[in-house]
């Protein structure tokens, strides 16, 4: 096994392990104001699973998935995706391994304004230098119900819309795995039902690996497994959630989190 590769199957056979990160830690800021952000974390996460991460606000979770995505660097640790590791390669070609590999959804949607959803859809593909198939990438925008506005502007869709443009965007490229950071965060509950719906979809109908950070419940339970974080740590992990008992354990957290710091001050 050359260094830097995790284990993997035969020679071409698809790696069971999507993601996984091994002691990672995160320290932001100069010594006297440090924020350790991540601290310790290790995870694996086998391909075609669908995972949330929940966890009190500034428990890590973006920082998580930037890190797991190649956007930050870790301080120590490493991450392999799909068997590879991300560190050791230089700045261009971690960016080409991640524009093939990584799809990424912000709850901002950061779409570019003046280019149309089409253009917009297929900007990855084309800053990648790959073939641009237009129409895959309509036939992508058709998948999440923007068939009829292929050439309109973010601004004259409604948020849900927007979101899923960015999904469309993420996935025209195929990567095999896709974070999502609150990506239902600014829809309403029905928009968000739909973004939620095509996430699934990536996970089932095309083997895709998704890993999403979400405050809401109800979006948790979409995924198949949560993995809670709290200062910087993994303190837990449930499969099969349903929307009542992650809202239990994530009031279980926040009070177990709150006990904990008041027995440290
Ligand atoms: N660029 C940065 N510089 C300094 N500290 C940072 C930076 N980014 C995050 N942090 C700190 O790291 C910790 C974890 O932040 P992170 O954004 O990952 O948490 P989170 O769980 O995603 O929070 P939220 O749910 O509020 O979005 C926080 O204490 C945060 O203030």
């Amino acid at each position: 096994m050359r260094r830097g590769e995790a284990a993997r199957p035969a020679e071409g056979g698809p790696s069971p392990e999507a993601l996984r990160l091994e002691g990672v830690r995160k320290v932001y800021g100069p010594e006297e104001n440090r924020v350790v952000a991540l601290d310790g974390v290790t995870l694996a996460l086998p391909a075609g699973s669908f995972t949330a991460v929940m966890g009190p606000s500034g428990s890590g979770k973006s920082t998580l998935l930037q890190c797991a995505a190649g956007l930050d660097l870790p301080s120590a640790g490493r991450v392999f995706v799909d068997g590879a590791e991300l560190a050791g390669r230089g700045e261009a070609a971690l960016t080409r391994f991640r524009r093939r590999r990584i799809g990424f959804v912000f709850q901002q949607f950061n779409l570019l304004p003046t280019l149309t959803v089409l253009e917009n859809t297929t900007l990855p593909l084309r800053l990648a230098g790959r073939r641009v198939d237009r129409d895959a990438a309509r036939g992508v925008l058709a998948r999440v119900g923007l068939g009829d506005r292929l050439g309109h502007l973010p601004a004259e869709l409604s948020g849900g819309q927007q979101q899923r443009v960015a999904i469309a965007r993420a996935l025209v490229a195929r990567p095999p795995l896709l974070f999502a950071d609150e990506p239902t965060g600014a829809l309403d509950t029905r928009s968000a039902r739909d973004v939620l719906a095509l996430l699934q979809e990536a996970v089932r109908a095309d083997g895709r690996t998704v890993v999403m950070v979400t405050h809401d419940p109800v979006a948790a339970a979409h995924a198949d497994a949560v993995l809670y974080l709290a200062d910087g740590r993994i303190v837990g992990r449930q499969s099969a959630p349903t929307a009542e008992t992650v809202a239990a354990r994530l009031t279980h957290l926040a009070d177990e989190v709150a006990r904990q710091r008041t027995e440290v001050a």
